[in-house]
């Protein structure tokens, strides 16, 4: 058959961070051949599924993937041949069988992951049609409001800022094209204003800025006046999103933010002072992956007034998200392929978080590769957001350059707006 697999082959590439990372090449009977390239975390949660690395300390500090790359084309492939890639389901099923650990750390979710998204691919061209239109099939009709962080701190930068992620969100916009525009002119002015008070305007992982600031209300404040020098209007045009990241400053007794020791209900005091303060839609992780008693009040609080995104919290994890659902912990959920380690099982967390009425926001990795799978899944799913870095950086435009080419090449579909924020 066509659609049967006749080669699959694994090899060792480097992501943005310059870490090693997995490419998958699969290739089907007819010679169609697709490649997929897999992302890599830096401040990841203890629950995501296991990346699998050499700890070899002779090869890349340890974090080579030889044995991932080993056991796609060791494992996986002799275990995929002949088999036809239209049934992504039945196709993903079969690589988590194959690994048989909950968390995917026999094979690597690294190695899985790649080959799921190679198949997936694969699907795609056999069908003869746009990835996000395999996916998504006619229900595919929005376009994201892309989240774009142009302000690093915490586990991406090198600099003293806590919050990990400041994001603008041009949600006025009529089109993505608009969006990336509004987007890039205030990056660009955030760049100037940087430059007239000698700050730094050295990047971060995801392309963001990362100056040393007094607090996170000056890099709010940076960004207003961003906007403001770009022409546009603060809270209509454009808002502002937020990724604490929090478990990365948990400690045992609370959370080490701004130099002090928190507790969980002094952070949420302090996010209910600055959502009154600032244009602030979105709150990603403000507390940390096992606080759950503090994201229950926290929704209690906030939920009716800002986006609560769990990405720690829930891992791309459908177990995790019901918890979610059912204590009413948040009110978003954050996706990322590999935090779970196949396409089906991201597509049932998606699912699920919006049976629940909630949002669910694709994003990138902070180790991205130029693979644009994310920016087809997000239209896809009719998802209205997507997180994936500075309007700066081959890997983060990659994503942006893929929307904007779908959106000129299909007409039918609209830009989500202020209509993601309202589900
Ligand atoms: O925390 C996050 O949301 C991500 C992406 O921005 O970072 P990392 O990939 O390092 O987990
Ligand atoms: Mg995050």
């Amino acid at each position: 058959m066509r659609e049967s697999i006749s080669k699959i082959q694994a090899m060792e590439i480097l992501d943005s961070r310059g870490n090693p990372t997995v490419e998958v090449y699969l290739e089907l009977e007819d010679g169609t051949a697709v490649v997929s390239r897999v992302p890599s975390g830096a401040s990841t949660g203890a629950h995501e599924a296991v990346e699998l690395r050499d700890n070899d300390p002779s090869r890349y500090g340890g974090k080579g993937v030889s044995l991932a790359v080993k056991n796609v084309n060791e494992v996986i492939a002799p275990a995929f041949m002949g088999l036809p890639v239209t049934d992504q389901r039945a196709m993903d099923q079969r690589l988590v069988e194959l690994d048989g650990d909950p968390q995917k750390a026999r094979l690597g979710a690294n190695a899985i992951l790649g080959v799921s998204l190679a198949i997936l691919q694969a699907g795609a061209k056999v069908h003869n049609q746009p990835l996000y239109r395999y996916i998504g099939g006619l229900g595919a009709q929005l376009l994201p409001v892309p989240l774009l962080n142009v302000l690093n701190g915490g586990a991406h930068a090198d600099n003293n800022v806590d919050i990990q992620e400041f994001m603008l969100v041009p949600v006025g916009a009529a089109t993505f094209r608009e969006a990336m525009r509004m987007a890039q002119e205030t990056y660009q002015m955030l760049k100037k204003i940087l430059q007239e008070k000698n700050l730094r305007t050295a990047v971060g992982d995801e392309g963001g800025f990362a100056p040393d600031l007094k607090s996170n209300r000056e890099a709010l404040d940076l960004l207003l006046l961003a906007m403001e020098r770009a022409g546009l209007k603060p809270g209509q045009d454009m808002v502002l999103a937020l990724d604490v990241a929090a478990t990365e400053i948990k400690q045992d007794e609370g959370y080490i933010f701004e130099g002090t020791l928190k507790t969980g209900t002094e952070l949420i005091d302090y996010y209910h002072q600055l959502i009154r303060d600032y244009p602030i839609i979105s709150i990603e992780d403000g507390l940390a992956e096992d606080d759950w008693d503090h994201w229950q009040l926290l929704t209690e609080r906030l939920g009716d007034q800002v986006q609560l995104v769990g990405d720690d919290l829930f891992v791309t994890n459908t177990q995790r998200i019901q918890r979610g659902i059912e204590e009413g912990c948040s009110n978003a959920v954050l996706i990322k392929l590999n935090q779970i380690g196949t396409v089906s099982e991201t597509l049932d967390a998606i699912r699920m978080t919006h049976q629940a009425g909630w949002n669910a926001i694709v994003s990138h990795r902070s180790g991205e590769t130029e693979d644009t799978t994310i920016a087809d899944l997000a239209v896809a799913v009719n998802g209205g957001q997507i997180k994936t870095g500075a309007p700066a950086r081959g890997e983060r435009i990659a994503k942006y350059n893929r929307l904007l080419t779908i959106e000129h090449n299909d007409p039918g579909l609209e830009y989500a707006g202020w209509e993601a924020f309202r589900r």
